[in-house]
């Protein structure tokens, strides 16, 4: 046993210490006179390989940007991760914003670390940037390269391997692996949640004469939320709740042997939020919406490629199915493109086979939404149970849609003394919430514009009444005309 007294005394102690440094310090000084710079170089780079070879304690998890030829989704995720993060000690950030950008994106600059601590262990990141010399300009994996294909294939960094270096000690492995990078990838997906620009992926305009058509995309700049549309609450939130359990679903699917799609159907007359109830299910979601306009499509096997060129979390949304485009039904044979218009060769059962199967398993969280105004002029293949998971009916304005639409466009949180009536005439006449929404706009004032929304409802009803009978002329001066007729009769519409 080690005794106070078999301790050197502390002047022996430093004595012993200040011999120990001059021998470092001159050991330090005749390497650095007799060993070149370069070979210096190489002897401490081989001394630290063997260091770190023998300290055999901690552990590196090393992330690659590229995995073979693809991007490597954790490389990604990581960066978005590490983004949020600094730490008093970091020095160097690199900040970019592109035009479409809403926010500016923060990385961390080269070589620079980061230290975090999950469950009481010590992970430290490190970004690390290595140039190769040898790579003339981009990379295609030809050049003798050591990482063939490991490099950035943009211009810029095309001879830069970046990957992330994750160290930590070697008996957390297990932890780490399993419960902190779940976390972080968690993590990654609400951050992408919180600062996602919804985009509207449409055909170009190349679409019409090319064989195979290309998406164009911009912002989805569309206010729309669900909190704003006029529909009866307790819809809306089975709406919200099918939504929610839809992306929580992912073992589900897995384990029922399903693809993770759903699809609805809107169907109700124009006016009454069925585009916008996309907008507001895009919004909602942070998915990306693809409008598919069969009018431009030729071909099943152009229609192939475009719904191959869909990402996942996304919306495919196909409008007025109905009328788009004469759809060749499941047991008819596609007309020769010869004898058909616009040289059409797709048929409907083409289309939802490859919706159903193929395109459907290719992807995850995917939703695909039919429009129409007539659900009575569908193809029954569409209707057939399975087929679309869930039918909504968007109506004409009820007492409630109208309520939603007043505290949007008026401000008013409560009651209004022109509601009782306002509400007797919903219960009377069949108005669009579109067609209210644009009486609500006239005027800031709220008196105003439900006195003017009242008269509208009244011209309506008399209207309506008038109609029935057939025997006015429902341009007669005495009578408040319609203000959907004056429009066309303006020649407006
Ligand atoms: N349910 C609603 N809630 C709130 N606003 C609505 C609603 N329905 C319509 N509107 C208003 O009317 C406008 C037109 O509605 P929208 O384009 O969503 O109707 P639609 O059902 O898609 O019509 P169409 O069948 O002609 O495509 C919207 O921009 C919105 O301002
Ligand atoms: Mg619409």
């Amino acid at each position: 046993m080690v005794t106070l007294s078999d301790l050197p005394s502390p002047s022996a102690a430093y004595a012993a210490y200040a011999s120990v440094s001059a021998s470092a310090m001159l050991l330090r000084t005749t390497f650095n006179q007799v060993v070149p710079r370069q070979l210096q170089d190489f002897l401490l780079k081989a001394f630290f390989r063997i260091f770190k070879r023998t300290n055999t304690s901690t552990l590196a998890l090393v992330v690659d940007q590229f995995d073979g030829m693809s991007r490597n989704d954790l490389f990604d995720s990581f960066e978005i991760y590490m983004s949020t993060k600094t730490n008093p000690k970091t020095e160097r950030l690199k900040i970019a914003k592109r035009s479409k950008d809403k926010h500016v994106s923060i990385k961390l600059a080269q070589n620079e670390n980061i230290v975090e601590f999950f469950q009481g262990i010590k992970i430290k990141w490190l970004f690390v940037c290595e140039e190769s010399e040898n790579m003339p300009g981009r990379n295609n994996g030809r050049n003798g390269s050591k990482y063939p294909n490991e490099y950035g294939n943009r211009p810029g960094d095309s001879k830069t391997k970046k990957w992330f270096e994750l160290r930590f000690e070697k008996l957390h492995k297990e932890t780490v692996i399993n419960s902190y990078i779940p976390f972080v990838l968690e993590k990654t997906k609400a951050i992408q949640n919180d600062k996602k620009v919804v985009k509207l992926h449409t055909l170009g305009n190349k679409a019409l004469y090319s064989e195979a058509p290309a998406w164009d995309s911009i912002n989805l700049e569309h206010p729309s939320t669900f909190e704003k549309l006029a529909m009866e609450p307790s819809e809306k939130k089975a709406l919200m709740d099918d939504l929610d359990l839809f992306v929580q679903r992912k073992e589900y699917y897995k384990k029922v042997g399903r693809a993770w799609k759903r699809g609805y159907l809107l169907y109700g007359p124009p006016g009454t939020g069925k585009s916008s109830l996309i907008a507001a299910m895009a919004n909602y979601l942070k998915f990306d919406i693809y409008d598919l306009q069969l009018m431009n499509v030729k071909h099943d096997s152009g229609l192939r490629k475009l719904l191959l060129g869909t990402a996942n979390r996304s919306i495919l949304v196909i409008e007025d199915i109905d009328c788009s485009v004469e759809l060749p039904d499941r047991n008819t044979k596609p007309v020769p493109s010869d004898r058909q218009p616009r040289d059409l060769q797709f048929t409907l059962s083409g289309l939802l086979n490859f919706i159903d199967g193929l395109w459907s398993s290719c992807g995850d969280e995917r939703i695909i939404i039919f429009t129409t105004n007539n659900k009575d002029k569908l193809d029954p293949a569409l209707l057939r149970p399975g087929r679309m998971d869930k039918h909504i009916h968007m109506s004409y304005l009820s007492n409630n849609g109208f309520k939603t639409l007043a505290s949007n466009y008026l401000d008013i949180k409560d009651q209004h003394w022109r509601y009782r009536e306002i509400e007797e005439l919903l219960g009377s006449v069949q108005v669009t919430p579109a067609e209210v929404a644009e009486e609500l706009m006239k005027t800031n004032d709220a008196d105003l514009c439900l006195g003017g929304l009242v008269n509208f409802l009244r011209g309506r009803k008399r209207g309506r009444s008038v109609e029935s009978k057939d025997d006015v002329d429902s341009t007669d001066e005495t009578q408040p005309v319609p203000e959907t007729k004056r429009i066309k009769a303006n020649g407006r519409q």
